[in-house]
């Protein structure tokens, strides 16, 4: 990873197609930081937009949430976009919760759905 802090993008599976839109409409802007998403999210961002420098860390269900948490703890990640399904019951939502309690904890600016994250990506540099 590079100096410049990582933009984190997660998306449950009901909202993978709007965040890979998301993602495409904001290639630009995004393409100056490196990205660090969960497994699959990861794997449709960059089949939407193979330029970025996404790394891609383990599956949600498997830790990739958990993953992203550490991430915060060490300083690492300059926001959270995560497009979270609020319709669906994850076996891993403990694994959800935490990552969010660190965002709040390390006070990492976190977008839940794509009206925030519109605004939060309009405040970086
Ligand atoms: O489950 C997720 C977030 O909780 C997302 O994980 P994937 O990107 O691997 O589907």
């Amino acid at each position: 990873m590079t100096e410049r802090k990582a933009i984190a993008l997660i998306a449950h599976d009901q909202k993978k197609d709007d965040l890979a839109d998301f993602a495409r409409s904001h290639r630009k802007a995004m393409s100056a930081y490196p990205i660090v998403a969960t497994g699959t999210t990861g794997g449709r961002i960059l089949e939407a937009c193979p330029d970025l420098d996404v790394t891609r860390l383990k599956s949600g269900p498997l830790g990739g949430d958990q993953q992203i948490g550490a991430l915060i703890a060490t300083g690492e990640v300059a926001l959270v976009l995560f497009f979270v399904d609020p319709l669906t019951a994850m076996p891993h939502d403990v694994d959800v919760k935490a990552l969010m309690r660190l965002a709040i904890v390390y006070d990492v600016p976190m977008a839940l759905n794509r009206a925030t994250a519109e605004r939060l990506l309009s405040t970086l540099d």
